[in-house]
């Protein structure tokens, strides 16, 4: 796939992908989703998540476990991921790492970066419900001098976004190098998405009809319940034979 039509006007470093599963495979994955045993959920303050095919050391090397038939077999995510060729440099040349995220109306995630554990490529899979996903920068005045917002570390985030996304259900975004080495990234806590506040996004002209039709019509969108998946290749991979762990491939 040449996935470089895709790129999100006024950034190279973003692909917006609308309709990368169909409404049958969407529903499929939402129901399959709702099987998910709820000890594997971690209620997080603002959103649910579980980790998939395995999870972190301390040390930022995965600990591998099988993928769900969701990810692997039917509708092959993994495989229609590689297609894109997203995962060309990474180390394994596709995602080995899948977050599973539930988003009710009202809930979202501050702004963050996904950090060095990954190769700086991660692709997410929107299902149920779009979202707009907001792209910072770091501000370069001293620490939390204008608004008060930082991040972890106390470094000083610059509130107005540098890039904001309309996703889509069934839409594909994928983020790659300095955009994901070197900014954040956050979806506000929100119940719906007024695109009449001269709120614009970059990925207009990539948007469904429908999705275009919102935001040009400066309409209001009610949030649903969203689940993200989000496509990582983790660079380090334990070494498990069984169930022990053997230095790193
Ligand atoms: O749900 C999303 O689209 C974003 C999730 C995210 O940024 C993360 O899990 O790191
Ligand atoms: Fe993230």
């Amino acid at each position: 796939m040449d996935f470089s039509r895709y790129s999100v006007p006024g950034s190279d470093e973003t692909f917006y992908i609308p309709d990368f599963i169909t409404k049958d495979e969407e529903e499929y994955l939402i129901r399959k989703i709702g099987e998910t045993p709820q000890p594997k959920w971690k209620q997080l303050a603002k959103r649910r998540r579980v980790p998939s095919r395995g999870d972190l050391t301390p040390n930022s090397i995965l600990i591998p476990q099988a993928m769900p038939s969701f990810l692997s077999e039917y509708p092959d995510l993994i495989a229609r991921l590689k297609a894109t060729g997203a995962f060309g440099g990474s180390p394994h040349q596709q995602p080995n790492h899948v977050i599973l995220n539930q988003y009710l109306p009202g809930q979202g995630i501050m702004p963050h970066e996904d950090g060095p554990a990954y190769y700086p490529v991660v692709a997410t899979l929107s299902l149920g419900s779009h979202t707009v996903m907001h792209y910072y920068q770091y501000s370069s005045s001293p620490s939390g001098s204008d608004t008060g917002e930082t991040d972890g570390k106390g470094r000083a985030i610059d509130p107005t976004p540098i890039l904001s996304l309309l996703l889509e259900p069934r839409s594909l975004v994928i983020t790659t190098s300095a955009l994901y080495t070197r900014h954040l990234h956050g979806i506000d806590a929100l119940e719906d998405d007024d695109f009449g506040r001269g709120a614009g996004v970059a990925n207009v002209e990539l948007l469904t009809g429908a999705g275009r039709d919102v935001v040009e019509g400066a309409r209001t969108l009610p949030r649903r319940v969203r689940y993200s998946l989000t496509c990582r290749d983790v660079t380090r991979v334990a070494n498990v034979v069984a169930g022990r762990t053997f230095g790193k491939r």
